[in-house]
């Protein structure tokens, strides 16, 4: 069997190991804690993050990243966006010559405003041709539970691409192959903000017209700026768009819908984030999202207000109020 390594053992971390060991590959897993590590290897559970679902055989895990990187010709990424580079040095010493990196992130970094796939570029100093994305709807429980979903493997070298496609093609996964990993990884992210202002609105207690409204401008928002990056517009129709997009959206599984909806409920930013230990990447992301849009000269009304409730300058009610009264303009540009 081929081995993979998965840093990261986390919701997604964990479910798209099962994913790949349903695939045929052997998995290594590495965990932050060892305790995590402790319950995979001994009791098949991530009892933290995927409570009562059983991991296969061929999936075991370590607290050593040399232990789960030996081996392993594909390398997942799987820690918070805002983390990874300070994470990736412990890592590199242990990669294999010639290792595919892939990354499961959906975040912009704070500061330099980077994809994670540039992230990786830079601090790992590998070909983009070596580097690669998984995204599309692909709620961690649902997968775990083997519930069937689609999703996108974008690498800018495509037989990379179909290779990982083969590696992670199971029963109940099917991934379509893209280049477009510009156009995956800003979907990703950027649906992540959308969700967290959905949430927001539906913890306000609005319905489906509002939230079907958001969903909408969200996309128009997201692939105006895919596209002024240089991302290719249908990849945001696609599953790593729209797809992703709709199911963050309308799922009370997503943590970013939730986080929003907490703070539609009037609960605090501190009070929801103390509230659970999972990560919600739009919190995040939208500031740097915003800026990216501002250095691209692109209107992003949902990012910027979603940034300013988190940053605690205006309230929910006044972000829905805003949207609104915004001045009038035609539905396309
Ligand atoms: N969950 C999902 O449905 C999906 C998630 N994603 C993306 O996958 C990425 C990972 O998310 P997910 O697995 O869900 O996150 P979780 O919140 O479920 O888990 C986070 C994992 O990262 C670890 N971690 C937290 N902080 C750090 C840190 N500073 N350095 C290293 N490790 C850290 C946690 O370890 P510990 O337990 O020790 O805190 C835990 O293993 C995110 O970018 C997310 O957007 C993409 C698709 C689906
Ligand atoms: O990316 C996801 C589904 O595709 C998971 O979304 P959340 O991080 O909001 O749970």
């Amino acid at each position: 069997m081929s081995k993979v390594a998965v840093l990261g053992a986390g919701s997604w971390g964990t479910a798209f190991s099962m994913v790949l060991a349903d695939g045929g590959n052997d998995v290594a897993i590495w965990a932050r804690r060892e305790e995590v590590a402790a319950s995979i290897n001994e009791r098949r559970e991530n009892s933290d993050y995927l409570p009562g679902l059983e991991l296969p055989r061929s999936v075991s895990a370590t607290h050593d990243p040399e232990r789960a990187l030996a081996g392993a010709d594909v390398v997942v990424l799987a820690v918070p966006s805002q983390s990874l580079r300070t994470n990736l040095p412990m890592f590199l010493p242990y990669l294999e010559p010639d290792a595919v990196l892939v990354s499961l992130m959906k975040g912009i970094e704070l500061g330099t405003l980077e994809r994670m796939s540039e992230v990786i570029r830079e601090v790992a100093d590998v070909d983009p041709g070596r580097i690669a994305v998984v995204s599309g709807p692909n709620l961690a429980k649902e997968i775990a539970r083997r519930e069937p979903a689609a999703s996108v493997v974008a690498c800018e070298d495509e037989s990379v691409a179909t290779m990982l496609q083969k590696r992670c093609h199971s029963p109940a996964f099917r991934p379509y192959t893209s280049v477009d990993v510009l156009g995956c990884e800003l979907g990703g992210a950027y649906k992540n903000v959308v969700a967290l202002c959905v949430g927001m609105a539906v913890g306000l207690g609005f319905g489906d017209n509002t939230t079907a409204s958001l969903i909408t401008r969200g996309l128009a928002e997201t692939a105006r700026l895919a596209m002024r990056l240089g991302a290719n517009p249908l990849t945001l129709m696609g599953l790593a768009g729209l797809g992703d997009l709709v199911a963050t959206c309308s799922s009370p599984l997503s943590r970013n819908r939730t986080f929003g909806e907490k703070l539609g409920h009037g609960m605090t930013v501190e009070e929801v984030y103390a509230s659970t230990r999972q990560v919600a990447e739009g919190a995040k992301s939208c500031s740097s999202i915003r800026a990216l849009a501002e250095k691209a000269g692109i209107d992003a009304p949902i990012a910027e207000h979603v940034d300013e409730v988190v940053a605690g300058r205006m309230t929910t009610a006044e972000m829905m109020e805003a949207f609104i009264s915004r001045d009038p303009k035609a539905e396309i540009e």
